[in-house]
């Protein structure tokens, strides 16, 4: 778009001066009342917003297109654009209208965008929109590469890098992954970057905004500090490139210095209990696995008993961020311990609920964007801070935690009496408002509201005298906007009006007049309101600069009251739910008794509480039983149990001892993910590698119905692989549901593996689920009674258990079973498998058979239950008189 292909309005050139600046982000340019868009911002904004796109003047030829958006709801409209991604330019008049000459002076004040929220309208209350900068920095020979990222909480001025090396292949997963935990709302990445590791909203910025010694530079500026090695990040240099660019970008949206940003934290890589996207869903920690958020039942809105949003917010963010190190989530049950023993969980919740949102209000406070009830509530806030430390002062004696809580939670006695002295008991909305700034507080605008508000005495008097003077009874001294102050006197009357009355305004009934008197009141008393208006502004400004220093210790005392109110709601979901604490210890082992899936035992009337012993020398349950059974749940239950221990919870159980676990895998459910073009046994396959790749001895991996998302053989002959690689060689904890009996030998060969299944009784041709988890395998699957149940129509099941019957009498005549499973079998598998991958190869290599070729042909592979295959195998095999491997 270039100016001087075309006359333009000054108007016009000035906006495409400033759209030039902003090509990829939609620019709001304040006209007077309205924001308005042009040109294609208007087209996009009028799709996504629903607004009326309409057509004003000509550029090049053709119309110029706009629509608007009055400014007064232009939030509404920002956090529409904000949610889906988009990027807005807000372009303010800062010349005043009535003064400028031509065209009034226009600037981009700030941009909004997903990842640089900060004003109260536009954010989530409950949780973070993080901004995140990464850079791959690869080494000679471009095998290795190291991962540089920065990321950063605009909102509560949190700011974090992080870097690790290693292998290109293995790279990208790794930071996918921590990408995955930080969960940021936008991401930034040099033109060259490479953003296809995320579907995350992306910021391309140029390359050289990666720039080391700028980022360091950036940095030390930032944090006012000679060397960052006081952070530990001394030797980060990617991350320190992603931080310069972090920076640059957040400053530049939001057109001022970020005073609350004077910290540095560098996490590691290995610091938190990994968990991968799909176990996060999986596992429904924060959202379902349909994705629902808000109000559904996930375990984050089950625990979320927090009196203040900041409490809220840690709590979303312990459950992404289970630290390894044990000592913390100690801390923590030793905390939730003391909380309950001098019960004052209720006290403290009072007092908690009486505190505003200190950490935002704080960061508009450094942006100088604190609205005067902003102030006010942290005032009524801050005064709540003794009355906790007196509760707290009965339960903080056998905790480090709370103690360190109760020293930060001492009162900014400066701080608060700063804005005690100065901001209103109730402050207007908006400072433009007045009646923000306390009487008391600046003598000059004490006396210039004196002015303004003593008027109405003075009128009284002055219409008191008037009438004595013009002998006017019905004489009234008023005001209104329009015409300022006035004396109106009533047609019948006028006669008698003195000669120094000039007249006004002339109505229906009566005249108004204004005496030299009266407009030098008037004068005096307007310009007195004005002025009033304009101190409370300087004064208002001055107060937010003088806040500036407090801005740190306000940032404690944020944190300190969100640990307090998650720990007291924790403690509060414990008590009132029958958690016990767990034990974390350095030995293998997850040892759970009466356990409970936390969410679902809230949803139904009575939940089975069922154990899980697992140690060093058993690793594995083989968990079999009916459909409906309980098995995801059981599962899903000790996963949750040991994430719960390891975020510093108190669990659902009767006890639990947990040792270190490095990282939690599951493989659950079948969902296809068509958008992304990989089919149901596709994504099972995905998930099942990156476990077999990533697991270790020290992680927990839920593995439910691998397989059975392709033919029989193929899927049992994976599951046992896979099953048997997570016993022999990974070594992890593992519970693997299964519907393939046939694995349910494998504990026999493998001591570490050990059966259990959810048991059901029949109950005439029905099922009663007992939900208990026993030892041993499931003796039959009563999958023809779940159908039943799930109201399958009568004739189909009765047409299937004639079928059973007859498939079963062809078992019992079967020839002498061979272990699927036994050491024989797997050399000749292993040997097969240097000239094939397929797993029926070793068989048909062997043929032909004119018998056997005939049976073959009849055999369709899809049609057949993993029963029936099994069957098939038996005879194929007697058919091909070759000796059992089992016989060998
Ligand atoms: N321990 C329990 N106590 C009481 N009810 C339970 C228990 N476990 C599960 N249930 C109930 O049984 C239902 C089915 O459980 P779940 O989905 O875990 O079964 P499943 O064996 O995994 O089934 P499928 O093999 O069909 O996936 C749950 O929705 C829950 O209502």
């Amino acid at each position: 778009m270039s100016v001087e292909k075309t006359k333009v309005s000054p108007g016009m050139a000035q906006y495409l001066g400033i759209k030039s600046d902003y090509p990829t982000t939609l620019v709001f340019f304040r006209m007077g009342d309205f924001y308005e868009l042009f040109f294609e911002d208007a087209e996009k904004a009028s799709r996504l917003l629903g607004i009326t796109l309409t057509a004003r003047g000509t550029y090049n030829g053709a119309p110029i297109k706009m629509c608007g958006v009055p400014f007064h709801a232009a939030d509404q409209y920002l956090a529409k654009l904000v949610k889906i991604g988009e990027s807005v330019a807000l372009c303010e008049q800062i010349g005043d209208p009535a003064t400028s000459k031509g065209v009034v002076e226009r600037k981009v004040l700030r941009v909004i965008t997903p990842g640089t929220l900060t004003d109260s309208n536009l954010l989530p209350e409950k949780s973070e929109q993080a901004l995140l900068a990464f850079t791959i920095t690869p080494h000679k020979q471009r095998k290795t590469a190291t991962a540089g990222l920065a990321w950063l909480s605009l909102a509560s001025g949190a700011l974090k890098v992080m870097e690790f090396s290693g292998d290109m292949t293995t790279l990208d997963l790794r930071l996918k992954q921590e990408i995955e935990r930080i969960n940021p709302a936008e991401i930034l990445v040099a033109d060259l970057g490479a953003s296809n590791i995320t579907d995350k909203k992306t910021t391309t910025v140029p390359e050289w905004h990666f720039d080391i010694p700028n980022g360091e530079k950036a940095l030390l500026e930032q944090l006012a500090v000679n060397t960052l090695s006081g952070f530990g990040a001394e030797n980060l240099s990617a991350a320190i490139g992603a931080a310069g660019a972090l920076l640059r970008y957040a400053q530049a949206t939001q057109g001022k210095g970020l005073q609350h940003v004077n910290a540095l934290a560098v996490e590691t890589e290995n610091e938190y209990i990994g968990i991968d996207s799909a176990t996060r869903r999986n596992l429904e920690l924060t959202e379902t696995i349909r994705g629902e958020d808000a109000g559904a039942p996930t375990l984050f809105s089950l625990l979320d008993h927090c009196r203040t949003t900041m409490g809220s917010r840690l709590l979303r963010h312990w459950l992404h961020h289970a630290k390894r190190d044990q000592l913390v989530a100690q801390e923590r049950h030793a905390a939730i311990a003391a909380l309950l023993q001098a019960d004052v969980n209720s006290g403290l919740s009072m007092a908690l609920a009486a505190v505003p949102d200190i950490e935002r209000i704080t960061t508009r406070i450094a942006l100088l964007s604190a609205r005067p009830r902003d102030l006010a509530g942290m005032r009524d806030g801050l005064q709540q801070l003794d009355v906790l430390r007196i509760h707290l002062t009965t339960a903080n004696g056998s905790s480090v935690l709370l103690s360190n809580l109760f020293q930060d939670l001492a009162t900014p006695v400066d701080c608060l009496s700063l804005v005690q002295s100065a901001i209103a008991s109730e402050p207007a909305a908006m400072v433009r408002d007045g009646g923000v700034i306390a009487t008391g507080f600046d003598a000059e605008l004490d006396e210039l509201r004196g002015l303004s508000e003593n008027a109405g005495q003075f009128l009284i008097d002055l219409e008191t005298r008037e009438r004595a003077r013009t002998g006017i009874a019905n004489l009234r001294v008023e005001y209104n906007k329009v015409h300022g102050f006035y004396i109106e006197v009533t047609h019948g009357q006028t006669d008698k009006v003195p000669d120094d009355y000039r007249r006004r305004q002339t109505l229906k009934n009566a005249e108004r007049y204004i005496t030299p008197e009266l407009k030098a009141f008037e004068d005096k008393a307007l310009s007195a309101q004005e002025r009033a208006l304009v101190r409370e502004k300087v004064l208002y400004e001055q107060l937010l600069q003088d806040l500036a220093p407090h801005i740190a210790t306000l940032q404690t005392i944020a944190h300190a009251i969100a640990q307090l109110d998650t720990l007291v709601a924790l403690a509060d979901h414990a008590t009132r739910h029958d958690w016990c604490a767990p034990q974390l210890v350095n030995h293998p082992a997850i040892q759970i008794t009466q356990g409970r899936h936390p969410v679902v035992e809230k949803q139904i009337e009575r939940f089975i509480a069922n154990d899980c012993l697992l140690s060093a020398e058993h690793k594995l349950l083989l968990i079999t039983g009916p459909n409906m059974g309980g098995k995801s749940t059981y599962m899903r239950q000790v996963a949750l149990i040991t994430l719960l221990a390891y975020i510093g919870s108190y669990v659902p159980a009767s006890s639990a001892v947990i040792g270190p676990i490095d990282r939690i895998f599951t493989r659950i459910g079948a969902a296809d993910d068509l958008a992304g073009g990989r089919s149901t046994f596709m994504v099972e396959m995905t998930e099942s590698a990156a476990i077999l790749n990533g697991a270790s001895e020290s992680s927990l991996v839920l593995m439910d119905e691998v397989g059975r998302g392709t033919s029989t053989f193929d899927g049992l002959a994976l599951a046992w692989a896979i099953a048997k690689q997570l016993i022999d060689v990974t070594r992890c904890f593992t519970l693997f549901a299964t519907h393939y009996f046939e694995l349910t030998q494998l504990p026999e060969i493998h001591p570490s593996a050990a059966n259990v299944h959810l048991s059901a009784v029949e109950h005439k041709d029905s099922i009663v689920f007992l939900h208990a988890v026993q030892p041993g395998p499931a003796s039959q699957s009563y999958g023809l009674q779940v159908a039943q149940l799930a109201g399958v129509p009568a004739q189909v099941i009765r047409a299937a258990r004639k079928h059973l019957a007859l498939l079963e009498s062809q078992s019992v005549q079967a020839t002498p079973q061979f272990d699927l499973f036994s050491a024989p079998l797997i050399e000749i598998e292993e040997e097969a498998e240097e000239e094939t991958t397929s797993a029926s190869m070793p068989i048909s290599t062997v043929m032909p058979n004119h018998a056997l070729t005939e049976a073959l042909a009849l055999i369709d592979p899809d049609a057949l239950t993993p029963r029936e295959a099994l069957e098939q195998l038996y005879r194929l095999k007697n058919l091909s008189n070759l000796p059992s491997v089992g016989d060998e």
